[in-house]
Protein backbone atom coordinates (compact mmCIF):
# COMPACT_ATOMS: atom_id res chain seq x y z
CA UNK A 1 0.00 0.00 0.00
CA UNK A 2 1.34 3.35 -0.70
CA UNK A 3 0.11 6.09 0.97
CA UNK A 4 -0.02 9.68 -0.66
CA UNK A 5 -1.19 12.83 0.28
CA UNK A 6 -3.01 15.34 -1.60
CA UNK A 7 -2.58 19.30 -0.24
CA UNK A 8 -4.27 21.44 -3.02
CA UNK A 9 -7.09 23.99 -2.71
CA UNK A 10 -9.31 23.62 -5.79
CA UNK A 11 -11.74 21.07 -4.60
CA UNK A 12 -12.04 20.33 -8.49
CA UNK A 13 -8.16 19.64 -8.78
CA UNK A 14 -8.79 17.23 -5.95
CA UNK A 15 -11.33 15.22 -7.40
CA UNK A 16 -9.89 14.83 -10.42
CA UNK A 17 -6.53 13.91 -9.35
CA UNK A 18 -8.23 11.40 -6.13
CA UNK A 19 -10.03 10.14 -9.35
CA UNK A 20 -6.65 9.00 -11.36
CA UNK A 21 -4.71 8.12 -8.62
CA UNK A 22 -7.20 5.28 -7.44
CA UNK A 23 -8.36 4.27 -10.78
CA UNK A 24 -4.33 3.56 -11.66
CA UNK A 25 -3.42 0.96 -8.69
CA UNK A 26 -5.95 -0.27 -5.40
CA UNK A 27 -2.30 -0.04 -3.73
CA UNK A 28 -2.86 4.18 -3.77
CA UNK A 29 -4.51 5.08 -0.77
CA UNK A 30 -4.92 9.03 -1.04
CA UNK A 31 -5.64 11.32 1.52
CA UNK A 32 -6.60 14.79 1.04
CA UNK A 33 -5.77 18.42 2.80
CA UNK A 34 -7.54 21.79 1.43
CA UNK A 35 -4.44 23.34 2.36
CA UNK A 36 -0.61 23.92 3.67
CA UNK A 37 -1.27 24.35 7.40
CA UNK A 38 -3.69 21.20 7.69
CA UNK A 39 -1.38 19.21 5.15
CA UNK A 40 1.70 19.76 7.68
CA UNK A 41 -0.60 18.99 10.68
CA UNK A 42 -1.10 15.44 8.73
CA UNK A 43 2.45 14.88 7.48
CA UNK A 44 3.34 15.40 11.29
CA UNK A 45 0.70 12.40 12.86
CA UNK A 46 0.95 10.03 9.97
CA UNK A 47 3.18 8.43 7.57
CA UNK A 48 2.71 9.18 3.67
CA UNK A 49 5.22 7.95 1.23
CA UNK A 50 4.16 10.45 -1.31
CA UNK A 51 3.14 14.17 -1.14
CA UNK A 52 1.18 16.11 -3.76
CA UNK A 53 1.25 19.55 -3.42
CA UNK A 54 0.05 22.72 -5.30
CA UNK A 55 2.00 25.87 -5.49
CA UNK A 56 -0.42 28.28 -5.20
CA UNK A 57 -2.92 28.29 -2.11
CA UNK A 58 -4.05 30.67 0.34
CA UNK A 59 -2.24 30.74 4.24
CA UNK A 60 0.72 28.87 3.45
CA UNK A 61 1.85 28.21 -0.07
CA UNK A 62 3.23 25.08 -1.79
CA UNK A 63 7.04 26.53 -1.38
CA UNK A 64 6.69 26.93 2.50
CA UNK A 65 5.25 23.61 2.59
CA UNK A 66 7.76 21.88 0.93
CA UNK A 67 10.13 23.63 2.98
CA UNK A 68 8.44 22.34 6.13
CA UNK A 69 8.25 18.68 4.81
CA UNK A 70 12.18 19.29 4.04
CA UNK A 71 12.56 20.13 7.89
CA UNK A 72 10.37 17.19 9.31
CA UNK A 73 10.43 14.18 6.87
CA UNK A 74 12.95 14.86 4.51
CA UNK A 75 12.55 11.34 3.07
CA UNK A 76 8.95 12.06 2.13
CA UNK A 77 9.43 12.73 -2.09
CA UNK A 78 7.18 15.86 -2.83
CA UNK A 79 5.62 16.40 -6.64
CA UNK A 80 4.32 19.88 -6.77
CA UNK A 81 1.51 20.66 -9.02
CA UNK A 82 1.91 23.95 -10.51
CA UNK A 83 -0.44 26.32 -12.35
CA UNK A 84 -0.05 27.92 -15.15
CA UNK A 85 1.81 30.96 -13.74
CA UNK A 86 4.04 29.42 -11.40
CA UNK A 87 6.37 26.93 -13.56
CA UNK A 88 9.42 29.19 -12.53
CA UNK A 89 8.48 27.92 -9.13
CA UNK A 90 7.96 25.06 -9.76
CA UNK A 91 11.83 24.60 -11.20
CA UNK A 92 12.75 26.12 -8.79
CA UNK A 93 11.55 24.11 -6.03
CA UNK A 94 13.22 20.76 -7.72
CA UNK A 95 16.56 23.03 -6.31
CA UNK A 96 15.29 23.02 -3.37
CA UNK A 97 14.71 19.48 -2.97
CA UNK A 98 11.04 18.43 -4.59
CA UNK A 99 11.04 15.56 -6.10
CA UNK A 100 9.55 16.94 -9.69
CA UNK A 101 6.08 19.08 -10.75
CA UNK A 102 3.42 18.10 -12.41
CA UNK A 103 1.76 21.22 -14.77
CA UNK A 104 -2.48 21.79 -14.30
CA UNK A 105 -4.31 20.59 -15.90
CA UNK A 106 -2.43 17.03 -14.91
CA UNK A 107 -1.85 15.32 -17.82
CA UNK A 108 -2.58 11.31 -16.92
CA UNK A 109 -0.04 9.21 -18.07
CA UNK A 110 3.22 12.47 -16.87
CA UNK A 111 1.09 12.22 -13.27
CA UNK A 112 1.27 8.24 -13.43
CA UNK A 113 4.72 8.29 -14.51
CA UNK A 114 5.78 10.87 -11.62
CA UNK A 115 3.71 8.88 -8.94
CA UNK A 116 5.64 5.41 -9.94
CA UNK A 117 8.88 7.15 -9.87
CA UNK A 118 8.64 9.10 -6.73
CA UNK A 119 7.75 5.86 -4.93
CA UNK A 120 10.32 3.78 -6.04
CA UNK A 121 12.60 6.03 -5.18
CA UNK A 122 11.42 6.44 -1.64
CA UNK A 123 11.51 2.83 -1.76
CA UNK A 124 15.33 3.02 -2.89
CA UNK A 125 15.91 5.69 -0.34
CA UNK A 126 16.69 3.78 2.69
CA UNK A 127 18.89 1.27 0.89
CA UNK A 128 20.91 3.95 -0.95
CA UNK A 129 21.76 5.76 1.95
CA UNK A 130 23.69 2.39 3.15
CA UNK A 131 24.83 1.44 0.14
CA UNK A 132 25.89 5.39 -1.57
CA UNK A 133 27.62 3.65 -4.96
CA UNK A 134 31.04 5.02 -5.54
CA UNK A 135 31.70 6.78 -8.79
CA UNK A 136 35.63 5.93 -10.79
CA UNK A 137 38.32 7.85 -9.98
CA UNK A 138 38.22 9.46 -14.09
CA UNK A 139 34.78 10.82 -13.01
CA UNK A 140 35.60 13.04 -10.40
CA UNK A 141 33.18 15.97 -10.15
CA UNK A 142 34.94 18.72 -8.85
CA UNK A 143 33.76 21.48 -6.79
CA UNK A 144 32.01 23.30 -3.85
CA UNK A 145 30.04 25.51 -5.25
CA UNK A 146 26.27 25.33 -4.44
CA UNK A 147 25.39 24.63 -7.66
CA UNK A 148 27.81 21.94 -8.10
CA UNK A 149 26.46 20.23 -4.37
CA UNK A 150 22.80 20.96 -5.64
CA UNK A 151 23.11 18.96 -9.18
CA UNK A 152 25.41 16.23 -6.44
CA UNK A 153 21.99 16.11 -4.37
CA UNK A 154 20.06 15.88 -7.35
CA UNK A 155 22.20 12.87 -8.89
CA UNK A 156 21.80 11.16 -5.39
CA UNK A 157 18.29 10.87 -5.56
CA UNK A 158 17.55 10.29 -8.93
CA UNK A 159 20.03 8.26 -10.31
CA UNK A 160 18.74 4.57 -8.01
CA UNK A 161 15.50 5.24 -9.95
CA UNK A 162 14.16 4.51 -13.76
CA UNK A 163 13.17 8.33 -13.70
CA UNK A 164 14.05 9.35 -18.05
CA UNK A 165 16.79 12.65 -17.36
CA UNK A 166 17.49 15.69 -19.59
CA UNK A 167 20.23 17.02 -19.09
CA UNK A 168 20.91 20.50 -20.03
CA UNK A 169 24.34 23.00 -20.07
CA UNK A 170 26.28 25.00 -22.78
CA UNK A 171 29.22 23.01 -24.40
CA UNK A 172 31.95 21.18 -22.09
CA UNK A 173 29.76 22.31 -18.74
CA UNK A 174 30.06 18.81 -17.89
CA UNK A 175 26.94 17.12 -18.58
CA UNK A 176 28.58 13.61 -20.07
CA UNK A 177 29.75 13.41 -16.48
CA UNK A 178 26.66 14.10 -14.66
CA UNK A 179 25.12 11.24 -17.17
CA UNK A 180 28.18 8.76 -16.02
CA UNK A 181 27.48 9.39 -12.30
CA UNK A 182 23.38 8.92 -12.89
CA UNK A 183 24.41 5.36 -14.48
CA UNK A 184 27.49 4.55 -11.71
CA UNK A 185 24.86 5.58 -9.06
CA UNK A 186 22.27 3.63 -10.41
CA UNK A 187 21.33 -0.25 -9.76
CA UNK A 188 21.87 -0.50 -13.54
CA UNK A 189 25.94 0.15 -13.06
CA UNK A 190 27.04 -3.63 -13.19
CA UNK A 191 24.95 -3.25 -16.73
CA UNK A 192 26.24 -1.35 -19.57
CA UNK A 193 26.18 2.50 -20.47
CA UNK A 194 26.28 3.08 -23.86
CA UNK A 195 26.49 6.25 -25.76
CA UNK A 196 25.04 7.72 -28.75
CA UNK A 197 26.13 11.18 -30.02
CA UNK A 198 23.26 12.02 -32.14
CA UNK A 199 24.90 15.14 -33.83
CA UNK A 200 27.61 13.16 -34.77
CA UNK A 201 25.59 10.54 -37.23
CA UNK A 202 24.04 11.38 -40.32
CA UNK A 203 20.51 11.56 -40.00
CA UNK A 204 19.56 8.69 -42.78
CA UNK A 205 22.02 6.15 -40.53
CA UNK A 206 20.70 7.15 -36.67
CA UNK A 207 17.54 5.20 -36.99
CA UNK A 208 19.47 2.29 -37.75
CA UNK A 209 22.32 3.36 -35.47
CA UNK A 210 19.72 3.60 -32.64
CA UNK A 211 17.69 0.48 -33.75
CA UNK A 212 19.62 -2.04 -35.58
CA UNK A 213 18.59 -3.23 -39.32
CA UNK A 214 18.33 -6.35 -41.01
CA UNK A 215 20.31 -7.89 -43.75
CA UNK A 216 18.80 -6.05 -46.91
CA UNK A 217 17.06 -3.25 -45.37
CA UNK A 218 19.05 -1.36 -47.10
CA UNK A 219 21.93 -0.99 -49.59
CA UNK A 220 24.56 -1.54 -47.43
CA UNK A 221 23.21 -3.59 -44.99
CA UNK A 222 24.49 -6.97 -45.64
CA UNK A 223 24.14 -8.81 -42.25
CA UNK A 224 21.97 -8.19 -39.20
CA UNK A 225 22.90 -5.69 -36.66
CA UNK A 226 21.54 -5.32 -33.28
CA UNK A 227 21.14 -1.05 -32.42
CA UNK A 228 22.28 0.80 -29.40
CA UNK A 229 19.04 0.36 -27.74
CA UNK A 230 19.64 -3.78 -27.65
CA UNK A 231 23.32 -3.36 -26.29
CA UNK A 232 22.00 -1.04 -23.82
CA UNK A 233 19.46 -3.48 -22.86
CA UNK A 234 19.56 -3.88 -18.65
CA UNK A 235 21.65 -0.89 -18.24
CA UNK A 236 21.67 3.17 -19.70
CA UNK A 237 21.68 4.75 -22.81
CA UNK A 238 22.78 8.06 -23.12
CA UNK A 239 21.11 10.50 -26.34
CA UNK A 240 23.60 13.11 -26.23
CA UNK A 241 23.14 16.18 -28.38
CA UNK A 242 19.39 14.95 -28.68
CA UNK A 243 18.78 18.41 -30.11
CA UNK A 244 19.73 17.35 -32.93
CA UNK A 245 18.03 14.32 -34.02
CA UNK A 246 15.99 14.28 -37.13
CA UNK A 247 12.33 14.36 -36.53
CA UNK A 248 11.69 10.35 -37.72
CA UNK A 249 14.17 9.21 -35.21
CA UNK A 250 12.29 11.27 -32.79
CA UNK A 251 9.35 9.36 -33.69
CA UNK A 252 10.63 6.36 -33.04
CA UNK A 253 12.69 6.86 -30.36
CA UNK A 254 9.25 8.25 -28.83
CA UNK A 255 8.21 4.64 -29.49
CA UNK A 256 11.12 2.93 -27.66
CA UNK A 257 10.45 5.29 -24.50
CA UNK A 258 6.27 4.88 -24.32
CA UNK A 259 5.92 0.77 -24.96
CA UNK A 260 9.74 -0.07 -23.96
CA UNK A 261 9.76 -2.02 -27.65
CA UNK A 262 12.09 -1.27 -30.64
CA UNK A 263 12.19 -2.73 -34.34
CA UNK A 264 14.89 -3.09 -36.34
CA UNK A 265 15.08 -1.09 -39.46
CA UNK A 266 13.40 -3.36 -42.18
CA UNK A 267 11.55 -6.05 -39.76
CA UNK A 268 8.51 -5.53 -38.16
CA UNK A 269 9.23 -7.94 -35.36
CA UNK A 270 9.55 -5.90 -32.19
CA UNK A 271 12.13 -6.31 -29.29
CA UNK A 272 11.87 -5.99 -25.82
CA UNK A 273 14.22 -3.91 -24.38
CA UNK A 274 14.97 -2.36 -20.68
CA UNK A 275 16.52 0.59 -20.85
CA UNK A 276 16.67 3.45 -18.98
CA UNK A 277 17.46 6.65 -20.80
CA UNK A 278 19.50 9.73 -20.00
CA UNK A 279 19.66 12.46 -22.74
CA UNK A 280 21.74 15.72 -23.08
CA UNK A 281 21.36 18.61 -25.09
CA UNK A 282 23.06 22.34 -25.57
CA UNK A 283 20.04 23.44 -27.22
CA UNK A 284 17.16 25.73 -26.27
CA UNK A 285 14.45 22.61 -26.69
CA UNK A 286 11.56 24.39 -25.90
CA UNK A 287 12.56 27.09 -28.74
CA UNK A 288 13.07 23.94 -31.58
CA UNK A 289 9.69 23.39 -30.04
CA UNK A 290 8.51 26.16 -31.30
CA UNK A 291 9.75 26.11 -34.18
CA UNK A 292 9.05 22.36 -35.27
CA UNK A 293 12.19 20.58 -34.73
CA UNK A 294 11.96 18.98 -32.01
CA UNK A 295 8.62 17.06 -30.69
CA UNK A 296 7.15 18.45 -27.84
CA UNK A 297 6.12 14.71 -26.72
CA UNK A 298 9.65 13.93 -26.78
CA UNK A 299 10.32 16.43 -24.72
CA UNK A 300 7.95 15.53 -22.04
CA UNK A 301 8.67 11.55 -21.63
CA UNK A 302 12.40 12.47 -21.77
CA UNK A 303 12.47 15.52 -19.43
CA UNK A 304 10.70 13.68 -16.00
CA UNK A 305 13.95 14.90 -14.18
CA UNK A 306 15.24 18.10 -15.67
CA UNK A 307 19.47 18.80 -14.66
CA UNK A 308 20.78 22.29 -15.44
CA UNK A 309 24.12 22.23 -15.77
CA UNK A 310 25.94 25.50 -14.96
CA UNK A 311 28.45 27.07 -16.83
CA UNK A 312 31.95 28.04 -15.24
CA UNK A 313 31.25 31.41 -15.88
CA UNK A 314 28.12 30.80 -12.64
CA UNK A 315 30.44 29.10 -10.38
CA UNK A 316 33.66 30.93 -10.83
CA UNK A 317 34.52 29.81 -6.96
CA UNK A 318 35.02 26.53 -8.44
CA UNK A 319 37.78 27.78 -10.74
CA UNK A 320 41.06 27.68 -8.75
CA UNK A 321 39.91 24.22 -7.69
CA UNK A 322 39.29 22.66 -11.14
CA UNK A 323 43.08 24.23 -12.15
CA UNK A 324 44.49 22.56 -9.40
CA UNK A 325 42.82 19.36 -9.99
CA UNK A 326 43.83 19.62 -13.73
CA UNK A 327 47.32 20.73 -12.85
CA UNK A 328 47.83 17.07 -10.66
CA UNK A 329 46.47 15.52 -13.65
CA UNK A 330 48.43 16.79 -16.27
CA UNK A 331 51.75 16.51 -14.41
CA UNK A 332 50.96 12.84 -13.39
CA UNK A 333 50.21 12.44 -17.55
CA UNK A 334 52.85 14.21 -18.28
CA UNK A 335 55.41 12.55 -15.54
CA UNK A 336 56.69 15.90 -14.31
CA UNK A 337 56.37 17.51 -10.77
CA UNK A 338 52.99 19.48 -10.24
CA UNK A 339 52.78 23.13 -10.74
CA UNK A 340 51.67 25.64 -8.73
CA UNK A 341 49.45 28.52 -9.33
CA UNK A 342 50.36 31.88 -7.59
CA UNK A 343 47.25 33.46 -5.77
CA UNK A 344 47.03 36.57 -8.72
CA UNK A 345 47.56 33.78 -11.56
CA UNK A 346 44.36 32.12 -10.24
CA UNK A 347 42.38 35.28 -9.36
CA UNK A 348 43.13 36.25 -13.03
CA UNK A 349 41.86 33.13 -14.55
CA UNK A 350 38.90 33.13 -12.16
CA UNK A 351 37.70 36.25 -13.75
CA UNK A 352 37.80 34.76 -17.48
CA UNK A 353 35.15 34.60 -19.47
CA UNK A 354 34.88 30.97 -20.17
CA UNK A 355 31.75 30.83 -21.37
CA UNK A 356 31.32 27.34 -19.46
CA UNK A 357 33.72 25.38 -20.74
CA UNK A 358 35.98 23.14 -18.27
CA UNK A 359 37.52 21.46 -21.36
CA UNK A 360 38.88 24.73 -22.30
CA UNK A 361 39.91 25.99 -18.73
CA UNK A 362 42.07 22.19 -19.06
CA UNK A 363 43.22 23.06 -22.14
CA UNK A 364 44.42 26.66 -20.63
CA UNK A 365 46.11 24.94 -17.56
CA UNK A 366 48.03 22.13 -19.46
CA UNK A 367 49.28 25.14 -22.09
CA UNK A 368 50.47 26.89 -18.77
CA UNK A 369 52.06 24.12 -17.48
CA UNK A 370 54.55 23.39 -20.83
CA UNK A 371 55.28 27.04 -21.67
CA UNK A 372 55.33 28.90 -18.39
CA UNK A 373 57.76 28.63 -15.21
CA UNK A 374 58.21 26.31 -12.29
CA UNK A 375 55.41 28.42 -10.87
CA UNK A 376 52.72 30.11 -12.86
CA UNK A 377 52.32 33.31 -12.55
CA UNK A 378 50.33 36.26 -13.41
CA UNK A 379 52.39 37.11 -16.27
CA UNK A 380 52.82 33.62 -17.80
CA UNK A 381 48.73 33.91 -18.02
CA UNK A 382 48.86 36.80 -19.75
CA UNK A 383 51.46 35.47 -21.89
CA UNK A 384 50.16 32.31 -22.76
CA UNK A 385 46.93 31.95 -21.18
CA UNK A 386 44.94 33.34 -23.52
CA UNK A 387 41.89 31.06 -24.52
CA UNK A 388 39.73 31.61 -28.20
N1 LIG B 1 33.04 19.28 -12.23
C1 LIG B 1 34.02 18.74 -12.96
N2 LIG B 1 35.14 18.31 -12.38
C2 LIG B 1 36.15 17.79 -13.11
N3 LIG B 1 36.12 17.64 -14.43
C3 LIG B 1 35.02 18.05 -15.06
C4 LIG B 1 33.91 18.61 -14.37
N4 LIG B 1 32.96 18.90 -15.28
C5 LIG B 1 33.45 18.56 -16.47
N5 LIG B 1 34.69 18.05 -16.36
C6 LIG B 1 35.55 17.58 -17.45
O1 LIG B 1 35.43 18.56 -18.49
C7 LIG B 1 35.35 17.92 -19.76
C8 LIG B 1 34.04 18.30 -20.45
O2 LIG B 1 32.96 17.69 -19.75
P1 LIG B 1 31.80 16.89 -20.49
O3 LIG B 1 32.32 16.15 -21.67
O4 LIG B 1 31.06 16.13 -19.47
O5 LIG B 1 30.94 18.13 -21.00
P2 LIG B 1 29.67 18.18 -21.93
O6 LIG B 1 28.80 19.24 -21.36
O7 LIG B 1 29.12 16.82 -22.11
O8 LIG B 1 30.31 18.69 -23.27
P3 LIG B 1 29.69 18.70 -24.76
O9 LIG B 1 28.45 19.53 -24.71
O10 LIG B 1 30.77 19.38 -25.55
O11 LIG B 1 29.46 17.26 -25.12
C9 LIG B 1 35.48 16.43 -19.51
O12 LIG B 1 36.83 16.08 -19.65
C10 LIG B 1 35.05 16.29 -18.06
O13 LIG B 1 35.63 15.17 -17.45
Amino acid sequence: MARILLIEDEAAIRRVLIKILTEESEQYEVEEAADGLEGIEKIKDQDFDLVLCDIKMPKMDGVEVLEAIMKIKPEIPVVMISGHGDLDTAVNTMKMGAFDYIAKPPDLNRLLNTVRNALDRKELVVENTRLKKKVGKNFQMIGESEEIQRIKDVIEKVAPTDARVLITGQNGTGKELVAHWLHQKSDRSKGPMVEVNCAAIPSELIESELFGHVKGAFTSANKDRAGKFEVANGGTIFLDEIGDMSLSAQAKVLRALQENKISRVGSGKDIKVDVRVVAATNKDLKREIDEKKFREDLYHRLAVILIEVPSLNERREDIPLLIDYFSEKISTEHGTAKKEFTENALNTLKNYDWRGNIRELRNVVERLIILGGDKITEEDVNLFGSKF
